[in-house]
């Protein structure tokens, strides 16, 4: 069979439950969709720019893209392509299949002005090739409570504010709010619109996990305003050893202050029965370990890349964001694709940037796949070139670019798409 028999395209709505199909199959999922998940797809779906692989008719590759913001170091966002749902059936596997998709959504994303796509990647291998890098990484803690050291006869909060529980309709009211705040402080962040507030609070079940009402939590301050939410799910165990043994696991927690940090991690730490609290997916550089008398009781139990970030518009991308230093760096930018490749002069100030292409000397030589892993600020140049995958064209260039583009807390995404 030749590379020509195989049409890429974007799929007709008639095409979905083919394509749903696909999807499944490359997820190793073998259970066909019922109706109702067909519907709950479609829905899931709008708004989505969808790719397909036909072979005589039949879907064998699945690639979804869709609008997303991303937040920059200095609270600016820029419209990402967000990369999902990506497949190919093991029978069509490693024919570049997945070459050709990516290759169209890329173009069409760099054509409507998006500043970079993002994607959060299954496996390491697979998406360096095509010019992404990662860009944040996550942690999480199981924290083991009796050895936290917290005092159990304290209440909490102690500070004058309080926790409320509520419900999802509540939360949906609260929710966006706090996540915008914090969308505006953190770089990493991407944006949740109504339908990810609905799909998170049980009103939309995704076809994948049947849905299990949470817990909720709201941390107000002493003037009463809303500056936290928890979100967690405890086990449902009973025993007959007197010993408390349950475990919360936290699905979100979003803090605006320190204050409402440190209440809803004591918060969930101090239900009774709660032996054990798994954090979530959080910042690498999150509070909670320093918000225990022994934060050895805070144990990582997973840590791992997480948002990967292919830029498409070098310029735009590095004057979206703030910079920690004032100082001027020429980097030579290659890119494979052709899309964003050349070499760029930036002039940074703690206040912004001007960038523009120049023929001036390069100083630091790198992918556009690096260019992504240093963006948000979490990697280090000088690491890069002890890795020999940036190179330093004039001595100093990378300790220069870590001087500009790090950042003092480490970019986070929260979220999975
Ligand atoms: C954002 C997301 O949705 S993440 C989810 C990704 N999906 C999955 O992991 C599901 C299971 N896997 C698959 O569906 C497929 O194997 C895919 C999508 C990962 C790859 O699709 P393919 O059509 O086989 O990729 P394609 O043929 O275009 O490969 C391009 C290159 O990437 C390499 N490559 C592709 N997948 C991998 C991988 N998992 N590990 C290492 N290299 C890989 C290929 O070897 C090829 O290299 P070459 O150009 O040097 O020959």
């Amino acid at each position: 069979m030749t590379r020509d028999d195989i049409d890429v395209r974007p799929i007709t709505d008639d095409e979905l439950a083919d394509w749903s199909r696909a999807l499944n199959t490359g997820f190793l999922r073998s259970t066909p969709d019922s109706r109702e998940t067909l519907d709950k797809r479609r829905e899931l779906a709008r708004g989505s720019r969808i790719l397909g692989a036909f072979d005589g008719g039949r879907c064998v590759a699945t690639f979804r893209s869709f609008p997303q913001e991303l937040t920059v170091p200095g609270g600016a966002a820029v419209p990402a392509d967000a990369i999902s749902n990506v497949t190919v059936s093991a029978t069509h596997r490693r024919r570049g299949l997945l070459s050709r998709m990516m290759a169209d959504d890329l173009a069409d994303a760099k054509a409507r002005g998006d500043v970079v796509a993002t994607l959060i990647a299954a496996e390491y291998p697979i998406y360096g090739r095509f010019g992404f890098g990662p860009a944040t990484s996550l942690s999480e803690w199981a924290v083991d409570v009796p050895r936290a050291g917290l005092d159990p006869r304290r209440p909490v909060p102690d500070d004058g504010g309080r926790i409320d529980l509520v419900d999802g309709e509540d939360v949906r009211k609260t929710g966006p709010e706090l996540h915008e705040r914090l969308r505006a402080s953190r770089p990493g962040v991407i944006d949740r619109d109504g339908f990810w507030w609905r799909r998170n609070t049980g009103l939309l079940e995704t076809p994948e996990e049947p849905w299990k009402e949470p817990f909720y939590a709201v941390y107000r301050a002493p003037n009463g305003e809303a500056e936290g939410l928890i979100v967690y799910s405890v086990d449902d165990k009973w025993s007959d050893t007197k010993q408390p043994h349950n475990t919360a696991t936290v699905r979100d927690l979003i803090a605006v202050t320190p204050a409402a940090e440190r209440a809803l991690w004591h918060y969930v730490c101090s239900v009774d029965w709660i032996a054990t609290v798994r954090t979530g997916h959080r910042a690498p550089d999150d509070l909670l370990p320093h918000l225990l008398p022994d934060p050895r009781a805070a144990r990582v139990v997973t840590h791992a890349d997480w948002l990967w970030v292919r830029i498409l518009d070098v310029v735009r991308a590095l004057e979206a964001r703030t910079y920690a230093a004032t100082g001027s760096l020429v980097l030579e930018v290659g890119d494979a694709a052709g899309l964003s490749g050349g070499r760029y002069r930036l002039d940074a100030e703690p206040g912004g940037a001007v960038c523009a292409p120049t023929s001036e000397e390069p100083e630091l030589t790198l992918d556009v796949s690096e260019l992504g892993t240093l963006w948000l600020g979490d990697e280090s140049a000088v690491r890069l070139a002890a890795l020999g995958r940036v190179r330093e064209e004039r001595a100093g260039a990378a300790a220069i670019a870590d001087a500009l583009l790090r950042t003092s807390r480490r970019p986070w995404c929260p979220d999975i798409f």
